[in-house]
């Protein structure tokens, strides 16, 4: 699609109308460009100006037209000039789908995968973002390198002496010769390593993670970190939503999160008293600034801070990109200033809370985009498992109960008698009393014989364990035309039956291959279906239905029976020994064991079972003796681990004594989940920090280019909120020397964790002439974001409000 010719040139050569920074109208200019110094600046190739805020800005319509006009127009939706230049796009991030080998794609899953340190094109390839020099890079240290805009911008270590309120925000035309080395140079890092070696060889410590009062600093495990304001930030007050939107509609945007080990989040300062900065501040409340800067004062104010200690004790951190800058460790430019002082940020305040296991042996640019991001084969599976639930293709019209929206979980339309004896419907529903989705199992045309049928499947609601879909209710209805027994069940999208899964062609004339089940995937499976037994057994009820079949698969090798209850139902009969029940539970699992194991469907396993005999080679004795115990009546029982105990007092195998005997396995399987769940866990950290990067990026967005507030002074475009806007333009407009985008992943998450977490590192923002430039902390930037979104939100806010 393209956009506008004249609208493009416009963006690129820096006419657009919307944009006109430093011009004789700016109050900021006035105050502080220094004239003689504009003149040598290089100027900053402006970048991004939207078609549409172009015209909205050339437009004297209301918003309203305009809005429709955009609509309207041919051209609506064509809003950034240049998009064949820019390879990452935001519509690519927020689906996040890898586009496999047939499209060349600057974001693509697939080729970051193969993460390759150089060469690599891709623009989120960390090494290629960490390699990036602009043009002046290539002078050595010692030589000024002349003023440029080009990107990025250099974030300037805390010079710390108390910040000028953001009203008298310095504006500084300043040559980069007073400012920092350009950042990486090879020369400089040379310098720090063999620093550092110096200093190893004198006995001193290096520390490369961090200074030694990081323990001493409270680390909340959540990002909630002040009190929220009711009145005030309509998206502070939604805890859920950052989350909502990492996870589905603004994947990419919610994925933005954790560079935990590229040394750029800003949350842990945050966590340790800065952090309620981030969160939707009354104007009236930037006093918790001045303790949360309190803290961090202190923190830099620690003993090894003190001034007089020796530069070297200073913590390296391997993994700030911006730590390796020349310049930053210098006393020069801090005069007096202790070695803590000048450390360009204590690395904490830029870390996310470490939680989980995590890879320690990675070099910076070897982490790849996946450091950012969800990984992709769980973000996948959690999405078509949400979509899939979701989704109702062809919804009955039939309301059950409480329940409505139904859809039809059977593939099979043309239904016989299935493994209960009975014609068996399934469908997810959505229960009035919550909208959750629930399981319906309908048994057709079925008549209960006995109220105490129904009264012995309400039982089951009593039984919960993770290795059974829990039963919710049991009842009877006239809905579907004819009298059904219904069972609500939990509800797991996507999953499918044993059945299906190791056996997809039963039925089918085509020959089954050979194939074994490994041996650790059985034992998992023998572990889960002993545990749902434990807990059904114990409950003083039976199974009744171990049947592939009736045990669905809802995650890898992570496996659920299904439908207990409905043998209760329809065999009921009072005169049954329970105990008979759970023996014939005991065989039916050996059974289907051995129906795995030796690849044959259960209908055609040739009975009686002698599984020492049947069972392949390849499964280790203590798999076989396992199996054997179960099929052996209770009579002739041993342990599964060939002992002679095993009984119950009546004679019965029991549970407990198989649970007992398997008992090195259940620990194996049971560390396996301990490890998969701290996987998670650390996933879930990661993610919940997704929802302030959003939240951000939402305020950020609702804040600049507010075309119906141009006439209100505080909002216009060259007033106390032009460092948003600039900011806007540092964060995701940065260009190289030559002026083509620079699209950079780790500069853009880093930059908006630092204006989250409040931090006090000086960002040097340029106007697109690149005679402007602003020095202002993240810190001053999030009170600006902060206040310009309360007014934004507050009813009464801004004289000239209207309303879209
Ligand atoms: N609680 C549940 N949540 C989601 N899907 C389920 C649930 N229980 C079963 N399913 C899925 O519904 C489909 C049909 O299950 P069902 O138990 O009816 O199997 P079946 O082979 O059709 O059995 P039957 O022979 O009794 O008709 C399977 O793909 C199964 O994975």
């Amino acid at each position: 699609m393209a956009a506008p010719k004249d609208i493009n040139k416009k963006s690129l050569t820096g006419e657009s109308p919307v944009f006109t920074p430093g011009t004789a109208n700016s109050p900021l200019r006035k105050i502080s460009v220094i004239p003689s110094l504009a003149a040598n600046a290089t100027p900053f190739t402006p970048l991004g100006t939207s078609a549409v805020s172009t015209s909205n800005a050339s437009s004297s319509a209301s918003p309203r037209e305009q809005l429709r006009d955009l609509a309207n127009s041919k051209d609506a939706g064509v809003s950034v000039p240049r998009t064949d230049a820019i390879s990452f796009n935001l519509a690519s991030v927020r689906e996040f789908v890898p586009r496999l080998s047939e499209q060349p794609s600057g974001f693509n899953l697939s080729s970051t995968k193969e993460f390759v340190p150089k060469g690599d094109l891709s623009p989120f390839n960390v090494a290629k973002v960490v390699e990036f020099r602009p043009q002046s890079q290539a002078l050595p240290p010692s030589v000024t390198p002349p003023s440029t805009s080009s990107v990025p911008n250099q974030a300037l270590p805390n010079p710390h002496p108390p910040q000028p309120p953001l009203n008298s925000l310095e504006i500084q035309q300043t040559p980069l010769a007073t400012q920092h080395q350009q950042p990486h140079q090879p020369h400089q890092q040379h310098q720090q390593h063999q620093q550092h070696q110096h200093h190893l060889s004198q006995g001193l410590h290096f520390l490369p993670n961090g200074p030694p009062q990081q323990p001493q600093m409270p680390i909340p495990t959540g990002p909630s970190r002040m009190p929220s304001h009711a009145n005030t930030d309509h998206m502070n007050n939604r805890p859920g939503i950052g989350g909502m939107i990492s996870m589905s509609a603004m994947g990419g945007v919610g994925g933005l999160n954790n560079i935990g080990g590229m040394n750029s989040m800003g949350a842990l300062g945050a966590m340790a008293g800065m952090g309620g900065i981030s969160y939707g501040m009354p104007p009236g409340s930037d006093g918790q600034l001045g303790q949360s800067a309190g803290l961090y004062e202190q923190y830099h104010a620690g003993p090894q801070g003190a001034p007089g200690t020796n530069l070297t004790t200073s913590p390296y951190n391997p993994y700030a990109a911006t730590s390796q800058q020349p310049g930053r460790e210098g006393t020069s430019y801090y005069q007096g200033q202790s070695a803590f002082a000048t450390q360009h940020q204590p690395l904490g305040e830029h870390l996310y809370f470490p939680h989980g296991p995590h890879r320690q042996d990675l070099l910076p640019r070897q982490r790849t985009i996946h450091e950012f991001f969800l990984p992709e084969k769980l973000r996948q599976d959690v999405q078509l498992k949400s979509r899939a639930g979701n989704q109702a293709a062809v919804t009955l019209s039939v309301n059950v109960e409480s329940y409505h929206s139904l859809t039809a979980l059977d593939t099979n339309s043309h239904k016989v008698a299935g493994s209960f004896g009975r014609i068996t419907w399934l469908y997810k529903a959505v229960a009035s009393k919550n909208g959750r989705h629930y399981c319906l199992r309908r048994l057709e045309n079925f008549r209960v014989s006995n109220e105490n049928a129904l009264r012995a499947a309400r039982e089951w609601r009593r039984v919960t364990s993770g290795s059974i879909v829990t039963v919710h209710e049991a009842f009877t209805t006239r809905a579907f035309g004819d009298s059904s027994v219904v069972f609500a069940t939990d509800y797991f999208p996507l999953s499918v039956t044993l059945m299906q899964y190791h056996f997809p062609t039963y039925g089918q004339t085509r020959t089954r291959g050979n194939v074994t089940v490994q041996e650790p995937v059985l034992w998992g499976y023998f572990v889960q279906i002993a545990n749902a037994l434990r807990a059904i057994h114990s409950a003083g009820l039976a199974a009744r239905c171990i049947d592939l079949t009736k045990i669905i698969r809802t995650s890898k090798n992570r496996i659920r029976l299904s439908g207990c209850a409905v043998p209760d139902v329809i065999d009921y009969d009072p005169t049954r020994r329970l105990q008979d029940l759970q023996q014939e539970d005991f065989v039916h699992f050996g059974e289907i064991m051995v129906s795995l194991a030796t690849y044959t469907p259960p209908s055609e396993l040739k009975k009686p079972l002698s599984p020492i005999d049947q069972l392949p080679e390849i499964y280790s004795p203590e798999f076989k003796t396992a199996v054997t115990w179960l099929l052996t009546p209770a009579s002739n029982m041993m342990t599964p681990n060939g002992g002679s105990s095993g009984s119950d007092s009546s004679g019965g195998k029991t549970i407990d004594a198989l649970i007992h005997s398997i008992a090195p396995q259940m620990a194996r399987y049971f560390d396996m989940s301990l490890q998969e769940n701290d996987g998670l866990m650390s996933q879930v950290f990661r993610e919940v920090e997704n929802g302030r990067i959003a939240r951000l990026l939402m305020k950020l967005g609702t804040i600049n280019e507010r075309e119906n507030y141009q006439r209100d002074a505080s909002w216009s475009e060259h007033g106390p909120r032009y460092p948003l806007k600039l900011l806007r333009d540092y964060i995701f407009h940065q260009v190289d020397e030559s002026g083509r985008p620079v699209v950079d992943a780790w500069h853009i998450l880093a930059s908006l964790n630092k204006l989250d977490a409040g931090s006090s590192e000086v960002v040097r923002l340029s106007s697109r002439d690149g005679r402007t430039n602003l020095f202002v902390t993240y810190k001053e930037l999030n009170k600006l974001v902060q206040r310009s979104f309360n007014d934004l939100i507050r009813p009464a806010a801004g004289p000239n409000r209207r309303h879209n």
